[in-house]
């Protein structure tokens, strides 16, 4: 849960139901995870990279914060950020406590790199972060010959690592988890021999893409990634596509307000990320993918969608790990569809932001959906009929795009707490919407 600073007002939105559809064009934020691995790669890479397209949401800006407290020199212009790298070993001790503010992905992927320096330093995060599993990351760096400690055996922050030689592993993860994976591949770039992770489906492979354009060789299966250690990192510029997961409140938006027809520009089409689009198609949702392009190991391309009648589907196995955080704005999607959409094998959205199979299921409750939390994941039946009323965001940003996407498709209004925390990921989310409702 990501918590107002002292004396900051709580943001509260009144969503009002539109009252014709969504219609034009806008261009997609850089994506999140491709932001703090650019920024971070950068850090460890030897010489200057520019990074274009880099996310200034609050995640990735903790993640530069974090940076510079080990002494990196970062520049950061409105169009570009430019990075002096240190190479692997040129980090120096931080004199202060790391903090990583709402985001797992600056804990976990830090934890690996500062498993391998030759100091000390303590990592915290905010009230979210102090529930979420660390021991994910921290067991395996351990194997590795790590010094961690935390609470709970290192379970939960605070975490303090104490950096030293490290040794390869092969890891069988019981999880398909990318910031498991990252932390063991950056570790393992400290590592004597080989590291190599195997999961139970792919995750988000951006580390392994990203590492490769530093001129560093990993070998990737569809369920393994391996690095062998001593491998330098050569500076490379980076641009940085737009996030498919911010893209995914506003497919969901153009599919579901009647009348809409929008344009979502400079969306990243990893593979790996797409299980949106494949849910939508598989909907029957009015989507064009036009304009494709591949920059920087990664590709992007426009997407078109226009309102149209979906129909409930089952969503599981390895699509999951494709959608994962697309499932608060899925849950909304599948509500305004004819039949029953069933998301399985999704335990892993216990431990995001929120409890995020809770904090859905009884937000879209309380407004009308007609929606069961299950053991793994939830069970939603559509049509439902949105009517007005007050939800919680829980200050999760995710959760309260999904609930502002309920505003605009409901009877009446819906007030929706705290929705400060949008700017973790998505800062310019309501100047979006309301270019796409054509209120400038
Ligand atoms: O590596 C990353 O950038 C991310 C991986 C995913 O988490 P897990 O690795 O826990 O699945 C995702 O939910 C998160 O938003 C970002
Ligand atoms: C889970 C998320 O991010 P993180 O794990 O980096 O906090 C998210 O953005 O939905």
């Amino acid at each position: 849960m990501k918590h107002r600073k002292k004396g900051e007002k709580p943001l509260n939105k009144t969503v009002m139901p539109l009252k014709s559809g969504l219609q034009g064009n806008i261009t997609i934020p850089g994506d999140k995870s491709i932001s703090h691995r650019a920024v971070l790669f950068a850090s460890l890479a030897e010489g200057e990279t520019k990074i274009t397209g880099f996310l200034r949401g609050e995640d990735c800006l903790s993640t530069i914060s974090c940076m510079k407290k080990l002494g990196v020199n970062i520049t950061e212009n409105d169009d570009e950020i430019i990075v002096n790298g240190k190479g692997l070993h040129g980090f120096t001790e931080p004199n202060e406590i790391l903090n990583v503010g709402n985001s797992g992905t600056t804990i976990r992927l830090l934890s690996g790199v500062l498993s391998g320096q030759p100091f000390s330093s303590v990592l915290v995060g905010d009230d979210s972060i102090a529930k979420r599993p660390m021991g994910r990351v921290t067991g395996p760096l351990k194997m590795m010959d790590a010094k961690i400690d935390g609470r709970n055996v290192a379970e939960f922050t605070p975490l303090h690592i104490r950096g030293g030689q490290l040794k390869g592993i092969h890891y069988l993860s019981p999880v398909a988890s990318a910031q498991v994976k990252s932390a063991i591949l950056l570790a393992g770039l400290y590592a004597k021999g080989e590291t190599k992770i195997t999961e139970p489906h792919k995750s988000r492979d951006h580390t392994e893409r990203m590492l490769e354009s530093f001129g560093v060789r990993v070998e990737a299966t569809t369920d393994s990634a391996a690095i062998h250690g001593g491998q330098a990192l050569t500076a490379t510029d980076i641009h940085v596509p737009g996030d498919i997961s911010s893209a995914a409140f506003m497919l969901v938006a153009g599919a579901v307000v009647p009348g809409s027809e929008i344009t979502l520009r400079n969306v990243g089409m990893n593979p790996t990320r797409t299980g949106i689009i494949d849910v939508l198609q598989a909907m029957g949702a009015d989507l064009t993918i036009h304009n494709e392009r591949y920059l920087g190991g990664e590709p992007s391309t426009d997407l078109t969608i226009r309102y149209s009648s979906l129909t409930g589907i089952t969503i599981s196995g390895e699509l999951i790990p494709r959608l994962i955080d697309e499932i608060p704005a899925i849950a909304v999607l599948a509500s305004q569809a004819e039949g029953t959409t069933i998301i399985r094998d999704a335990e892993e959205l216990k431990v995001k932001e929120t409890n995020r199979i809770d904090t859905v299921v009884h937000q879209l409750a309380q407004i009308g959906v007609s929606i069961e939390a299950t053991e793994d994941g939830m069970v939603i039946h559509g049509k439902s009929d949105i009517h007005g009323g007050t939800v919680q965001s829980f200050h999760d940003h995710r959760i309260g795009m999904s609930m502002v996407l309920c505003g605009l498709i409901s009877t009446d209004a819906v007030i929706v707490k705290d929705t400060e925390a949008i700017a973790v990921s998505y800062p310019s989310f309501f100047e979006d919407l309301q270019r796409l409702s054509g209120d400038k």
